[in-house]
This record gives structure tokens, C-alpha cells and sequence, in this order.
């Protein structure tokens, strides 16, 4: 970056909801392939709105997303990641109690994976910390 250039960085702010059941298993979406990240699986989630806390952003985004009501979300972690056209922040939430049952309300493939399982270069490059956190997290 220049010191005569404007700014044109996007800085976003990115709430994730890790769904998990009783067996362990997670609840994760396929990234349409127009998108940013498209073709990568995903932790359903999304934007913070102006005026929301990360946390009302994900219990909507989750609504949209996958029909459930999220309960009691607890904050695993956060991390900020730069890629080359942006700059995001994300806060992953763990979800362990909903009303519901979730499924790909915007048409997108899911499936639940066992966490063990969970494979980071299935994920776009901000999962990593995350991913190697919930894979330790079952050894
Ligand atoms: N939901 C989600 N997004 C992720 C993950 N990892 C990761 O790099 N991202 C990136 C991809 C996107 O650039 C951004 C999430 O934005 P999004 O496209 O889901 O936003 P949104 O649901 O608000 O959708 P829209 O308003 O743009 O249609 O974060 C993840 O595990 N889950
Ligand atoms: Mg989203």
C-alpha cells in the first residue's frame, strides 16, 4: 500500500456457528461457487451487521441459514485473517443447544461431519487455527 493511495480495504466482521449434537458430529455447508470462497465448506454463518452484536448476527444468520434457533451460544474463539482484497474478523461460536433441525434452508449442500474428521483443506484458509483447535479438542 501506498501513503498517496486511498484505503480500499473491506474490513468485515464474520460470526460462525459450530452446530455439534450429542454424538460429536458438526453440521457443515458447501459454499456456493460464485462466492468468495466458493466450493469450500463451511461452518454456517455470516456478516455482522451495523448495529448487531456478533452474537445477535449469529443466531440470524443461522435462522437464515440452516432454520434453527440457536441457544446459549458460547464463544470458542476469535481471529482475524487478511486476504488479498480483505481483512476479517471472526468470532466461531460453539452451538450445542438449538430449537430445530438444521438443513441447508438457502439450497446449498450439508452434511454432518464427525468432529475428528473435520479436514481443514476442505475449509477456506481462515479455518485453520479453528480446525486444528476441535481436532485436538477429540485426541
Ligand atoms: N460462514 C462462514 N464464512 C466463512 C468461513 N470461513 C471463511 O473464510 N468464511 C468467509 C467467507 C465469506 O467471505 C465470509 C462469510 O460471509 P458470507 O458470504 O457467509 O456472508 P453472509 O452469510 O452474510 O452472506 P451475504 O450477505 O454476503 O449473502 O467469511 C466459515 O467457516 N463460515
Ligand atoms: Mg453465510
Amino acid at each position: 500500500m501506498s501513503l498517496g493511495e486511498p484505503v480500499t480495504m473491506n474490513l468485515m466482521t464474520i460470526a460462525v456457528g459450530i452446530i455439534r449434537n450429542a454424538q460429536h458430529e458438526i453440521f457443515i455447508a458447501q459454499r456456493p461457487e460464485h462466492t468468495h470462497m466458493g466450493g469450500f465448506w463451511e461452518f454456517p454463518g455470516g456478516k455482522v451487521e451495523k448495529g448487531e452484536t456478533p452474537e445477535q448476527a449469529l443466531i440470524r444468520e443461522l435462522r437464515e441459514e440452516t432454520g434453527i434457533e440457536a441457544e446459549h451460544p458460547e464463544l470458542l474463539s476469535t481471529s482475524q485473517h487478511h486476504f488479498p482484497d480483505r481483512e476479517m474478523a471472526f468470532y466461531f461460536y460453539l452451538v450445542e443447544h438449538w430449537q430445530g433441525t438444521p438443513y441447508g434452508n438457502e439450497g446449498q449442500p450439508v452434511r454432518w461431519c464427525p468432529q475428528e474428521e473435520l479436514d481443514a483443506s476442505e475449509f477456506p484458509p481462515a479455518n485453520a487455527a479453528i480446525i486444528r483447535q476441535l481436532i485436538a479438542a477429540t485426541s
